[in-house]
C-alpha cells in the first residue's frame, strides 16, 4: 500500500487558546480503513478539517497524495478536494434539490455531460437502495435515508479517500449497520476510509480497521503502527 496522507508534528491552534491538536504524525496507507475515536472534545472532527483541507495547521506538515498540501495555492485546492469525499452527521444535503440532484452535484461541476450524469445517478441511488427515490426532496426522508443520499454523493465522483464525521450519529442501529456496510464495500473496491464515531459497537464491525485514538488532542499509537505501517505495507 502507498502512503496517501503523512502527518509531521503537526499542531492546530483555534485563536489564542491552547492547541487543540498536538504533535500529530502518522501516515494512511491507501485502501485501508480507520476508525478515528477519542471523547467528546478530542479533536476528531479538528483532524478530519485538516485531512479534507477545511482547515490549515498552525504548524507542522501535511503531505497528500505525495504534495505539500499546507502551502498548496489556492487554485489548486478544488482539485484536491475532489480527490477526497466528505460525509458529515447531519448530512448536509441541499434542501431544495431532489435526491437525484444533490447526487449529481459533484459530476454536474465537473462538467460532465447530462446523459453520463443521469445514468451515474441512477446507478447510485441503487448501490445505496434508494432506486425509488430519486425525485424526493430531502425532508420527505428519513435519517438514514439522507445519509444514504450523502454517501452517494460523496462517493459517485470516485474520490480516493473517503472522509466521515459521524456518519452514524443520527440514525439508529440497524441503519448504522447498513452504512457501515456501504463503507466496507467501498474500502474492499479501494477506497481509503476514514470514519470518526464515538459508537463502540461500530468499531467491532471492521475487524481489519485500524485505530486512530485522540485523547485531548494528542493521537496515542502506543504500537507506532501508524507512524510505521507493519512490514510489507509501507
Ligand atoms: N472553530 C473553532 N473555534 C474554536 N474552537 C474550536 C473550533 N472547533 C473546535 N473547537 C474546539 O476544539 C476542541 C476539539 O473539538 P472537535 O470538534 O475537533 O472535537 P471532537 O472530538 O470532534 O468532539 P465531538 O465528538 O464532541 O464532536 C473543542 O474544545 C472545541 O471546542
Amino acid at each position: 500500500m502507498a502512503t496517501i496522507v503523512q502527518f509531521e508534528n503537526v499542531g492546530l491552534r483555534y485563536g489564542t487558546g491552547t492547541e487543540t491538536l498536538i504533535d500529530l504524525s502518522f501516515s494512511l496507507q491507501g485502501g485501508a480503513f480507520y476508525f478515528v475515536t477519542g471523547a467528546s472534545g478530542a479533536g476528531k472532527t479538528s483532524l478530519l478539517r485538516l485531512l479534507y483541507l477545511a482547515q490549515r495547521p498552525s504548524r507542522g506538515i501535511i503531505r497528500l497524495f505525495g504534495e505539500d498540501a499546507v502551502v498548496l495555492p489556492r487554485a489548486r485546492l478544488p482539485g484536491f478536494r475532489r480527490r477526497i469525499g466528505v460525509v458529515f452527521q447531519d448530512f448536509r444535503l441541499v434542501p431544495h434539490l431532489s435526491a437525484a440532484d444533490n447526487v449529481a452535484l459533484p459530476l454536474r461541476v465537473a462538467g460532465m455531460n447530462e446523459r453520463e450524469v443521469k445514468q451515474s445517478v441512477r446507478e447510485m441511488l441503487a448501490w445505496v437502495g434508494l432506486a425509488d427515490w430519486a425525485e424526493a426532496r430531502p425532508e420527505t426522508l428519513s435519517g438514514g435515508e439522507q445519509q444514504r443520499v450523502a454517501i452517494a454523493r460523496a462517493v459517485i465522483a470516485r474520490p480516493e479517500v473517503l472522509v466521515a464525521d459521524e456518519p452514524t450519529g443520527n440514525v439508529d442501529p440497524e441503519m448504522a449497520d447498513r452504512l457501515i456496510h456501504l463503507f466496507d464495500s467501498l474500502n474492499r473496491l479501494g477506497t481509503t476510509v476514514v470514519v470518526a464515531t464515538h459508537d463502540l459497537h461500530l468499531l467491532s464491525r471492521i475487524p481489519t480497521a485500524r485505530m486512530m485514538r485522540l485523547e485531548e488532542g494528542r493521537l496515542l499509537d502506543p504500537t507506532g503502527s501508524l507512524r510505521h505501517p507493519p512490514e510489507g505495507e509501507a
